[in-house]
């Protein structure tokens, strides 16, 4: 039962307005530097074995917060990094959305390749495959956290959810919120979605299932006392 925390990095200049997506040089916001500050200080109380990272400054950043005073090493795995946008990369959205292909992203991202860029089920298909390759390296109790992008992150809640690509615009993730995935054998649970509040994963947590005297991937029927 391996527990992921999921970080989206926080604020720079351009989110919102800009698809940065894999421009080199887009470093936190002051807003966004506070926002990796608070992250850290929510999840203070959380043992970590491991914290892993998208390449872009963005995620580096937040996640260097997040290491701060921990002994951690920050690790970084290319497959957690931004969406290839291709030619839409640093375009305004209030542009890209007049392109025909964006109202393919938003209601049937599983056909959508961008110009000169990745697939969406080709982001899904790599982030995912570090996910399962991270649970088994970091074993089953262990915790982790990742720290990447809005897109990739809405993919792999997707995954753990069983819902189909097509459904991953329904899925939020905010600048520096958290979405916590518990990997058991049988199936994941999704214990936390885009959660900007303090996080508690006592000592032993990742022994509990989704409730009493049953095997760990089992849920409890009627949802049990708890799974934190
Ligand atoms: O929403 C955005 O602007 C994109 C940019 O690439 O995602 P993120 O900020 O998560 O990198």
């Amino acid at each position: 039962m391996t527990t992921l925390l999921l970080a989206r990095h926080g604020l720079t200049d351009l989110t919102g307005p800009v698809l940065a997506g894999r421009m080199p040089g887009v470093h936190l916001s002051q807003a966004g530097q506070a926002q990796a500050a608070a992250l850290a200080g929510r999840i203070r109380s959380v043992r970590l074995d491991a914290i892993v990272s998208s390449p872009l400054e963005r995620c580096q950043e937040t996640a260097a917060a997040v290491a701060e005073g921990r002994g951690l090493t920050l690790e970084t795995d290319e497959r957690f990094v931004e969406c290839g946008y291709g030619d839409w990369t640093g375009r305004e959205l209030k542009e890209l959305a007049k392109e025909p292909l964006w109202g393919v992203v938003q209601a049937h991202p599983s056909a959508v390749t961008f110009p000169g860029g990745e697939s969406i089920p080709g982001m899904q298909a790599r982030a995912v495959r570090a996910v399962r390759e991270w649970n088994e390296r970091i074993g089953e109790k262990g915790v982790y956290l990742v720290c990447s992008h809005g897109d990739v992150i809405k993919s792999i809640v997707a995954d753990a959810l069983g819902l189909h690509l097509d459904g991953f615009q329904r899925i939020a993730a905010d600048p520096a919120a958290l979405t916590v995935i518990r990997y058991t054998p049988m199936r994941p649970f999704v214990l936390k979605l885009n959660d900007m509040g303090e996080l508690r994963l006592p000592e032993g947590s990742e022994e509990k299932d989704g409730g009493e005297n049953l095997s760990g991937s089992d849920a409890a029927v009627g949802g049990g006392s708890g799974t934190t």
